[in-house]
């Protein structure tokens, strides 16, 4: 199960950003090239393990966007996109994201009270950007079915936990400066 993204994971390079020990991969950095045979694979798993009773998938820019734009390729559902740039749109919602290694605003568009959102994004890690996310929507009156996350690292999931989100990790890593190692895969118990 998932044998295309355990095996690109365990030869991601791991860089220092700061303190922060950063992994790079296809998923998560677009670096290398990503294989279409990977994304098929996490998108098939997705949309047999997600809550896909919604109105739209919700993804952050930029390495949401891949997956999430599979899963509504193939499920027709619509995408949105919460960006880093603002378009000053009557309802606009401001968040601001932090990460391990980044702070920024995110902002979303195109949503309103009552609808119903699947999130689905790349990595999660300190849990910033998704504790950030989910609050938001809470606030705004717009349910969340799953949270879905491609690869999970940290104790990010542990905050979400506490805001009664339960994200699905389709794989968690330990990352360390010797690289990356595999601790879980979702389903595998
Ligand atoms: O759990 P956290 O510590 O918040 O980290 C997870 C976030 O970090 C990455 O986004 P980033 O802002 O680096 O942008 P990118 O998708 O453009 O690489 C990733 O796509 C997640 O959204
Ligand atoms: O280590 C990482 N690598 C790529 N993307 C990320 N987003 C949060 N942490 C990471």
């Amino acid at each position: 199960m998932l044998e295309r993204l355990k095996d690109s994971l365990v030869k991601s390079p791991v860089i220092k950003r700061g303190e922060y020990n950063y992994f790079i991969h296809p998923i998560s950095d677009g670096v290398p090239s990503i294989d279409p045979r990977l994304v098929q694979e996490i998108s098939d798993y997705i949309e047999r393990i997600a809550d896909l009773n919604v109105d739209t998938i919700l993804t952050v820019e930029a390495m949401g966007i891949p997956v999430a734009n599979a899963l509504s390729l193939k499920t027709g559902i619509p995408l949105t996109i919460v960006r880093k740039r603002p378009y000053f749109l009557e309802g606009e919602v401001e968040l601001s994201q932090s990460t391990g290694y980044s702070k920024g605003t995110l902002y979303i568009n195109g949503l309103k009270k009552g609808d119903r959102v699947v999130i689905v994004d790349d990595v999660v890690s300190t849990g910033g950007t998704l504790l950030a996310l989910a609050k938001a929507l809470q606030n705004m009156g717009v349910e969340i079915t799953d949270v879905i996350s491609v690869i999970g690292r940290g104790d990010g999931l542990l905050k979400l936990k506490e805001l009664g989100v339960e994200p699905k990790i389709l794989v968690t890593i330990d990352v360390s400066e010797k690289g990356v190692e595999i601790q879980d895969v979702f389903g595998d118990q």
